[in-house]
């Protein structure tokens, strides 16, 4: 378990001090996926840093399993740090050494025997898929290769906790996608806890159980994923929440409607149901989708619709009203009438 109490981060520079974070406070749980989203400036990366003591927090507190980091000493903080595994967006592999000895580095600065070495660097080249490519250097490898070759090395020494900071923004989309899937695997079987940082939803919504948003060094809102995207209260969130769901109708579209436009949002079994169709059976209106997408957030529907409802206007109201109280979340977004 991480336990992060009133962490407080300021720099020092010439033009006087920057607070990067903001006294945060924060729990993840053993096993869970966390992630933390912000824009740039945000205080991310200095947040993820202190919790490794990679960049000494000016005060608070950090537990990771038991044990606060800040007050330990260099040896101490050394030993403690085996036990978190950490991966970067560029990587941070040593060009000159091949993947194996990338990765075995890790194991003998951890005091490995190296009768055993070579095992463990076969297991782990295993577990990431990369078997065939133990004697090639960095420079031979893709990004996402490269990207498995950090969380080789970052599971060496059997962390209890992943750091990860933006491991997946240099990557492309497929790739991105399949780096994701590595680090599911990895906090599903080994039961690792997995702390994350990025600037993009996708990322959050494809494996974090829960998640904050940080903006000027501060946690601002905070929560279980699909609640987060279900009902985001702070306008920053609901920026993040609309990168992922929202969209914009056409002018045109706009000044064309005849009915009343009807924004739905269907969150869980409802999706599934089929209340639009249910509508037009029972209601004699027209209805005309302008816009309509599901997105799955740990496999739970989240959907969103525009359409316009037109005809009668009492069938219209009845027909809304019947929506409404189907789905508990509809904004008439305009009428046309
Ligand atoms: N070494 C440093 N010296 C001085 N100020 C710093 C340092 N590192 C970060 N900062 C400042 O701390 C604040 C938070 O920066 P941080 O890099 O943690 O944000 P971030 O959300 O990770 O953004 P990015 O994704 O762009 O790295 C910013 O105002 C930044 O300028």
């Amino acid at each position: 378990m991480i336990e992060v109490k009133n962490l407080v981060k300021i720099y020092e520079t010439k033009k006087g001090s920057v607070t990067g974070v903001d006294q945060v406070s924060l729990k993840v749980e053993k096993g869970e996926i966390y992630g933390i989203v912000g824009y740039s400036g945000a205080g991310k990366s200095s947040l993820i840093r202190c919790l490794n003591i990679l960049e000494k927090p000016t005060s608070g507190e950090i537990h990771i399993d038991g044990v606060e980091l800040t007050s330990l000493s260099k040896s101490e903080l050394r030993k403690a740090r085996l036990k978190i595994g950490m991966i970067f967006q560029h990587f941070h592999l040593v060009s000159a050494k091949t993947v194996s000895e990338n990765i075995a580095f890790a194991l003998k600065a951890a005091g490995l025997p190296k009768a055993k070495i070579q095992d463990r660097v076969t297991e782990l080249l295993d577990m990431v898929g990369l078997s065939d490519k133990k004697d090639v250097y960095p420079a031979q490898l893709s990004g996402g290769q490269k990207q498995r070759v950090g969380i080789a090395r970052a599971l060496a020494n059997n962390p209890s906790v992943l750091l990860c900071d933006e491991a997946t923004s240099a990557l492309d989309p497929s790739t991105t996608k399949s780096i994701l899937s590595l680090l599911k695997k990895i906090n599903s079987e080994l039961g690792i806890t997995i702390v994350l940082i990025t600037h993009e939803m996708e990322v959050v919504k494809t494996i974090c159980d829960r998640m904050a948003v940080m903006q000027d060094g501060k946690i601002i809102e905070e929560g279980d994923v699909y609640e987060v995207f279900a009902n985001p209260k702070q306008p920053l969130t609901k920026d993040f929440v609309n990168s992922i769901l929202q969209f914009e109708l056409p002018e045109r579209l706009l000044e064309e409607r005849q009915g009343k436009l009807i924004k739905i949002y269907f969150q869980g079994e409802i999706a599934e149901q089929g209340v639009i169709s249910d509508v037009f059976q029972t209601f004699k209106v027209r209805g005309n989708i302008l816009h309509g997408k599901i997105e799955y957030i740990q496999d739970i529907p989240l959907g969103i619709f525009i359409m316009e409802v037109s005809g009668d206007q009492v069938e219209i109201d009845r027909a809304i009203a019947y929506i409404a109280a189907r789905t508990k979340n509809l904004e008439v977004i305009d009428d046309a009438a």
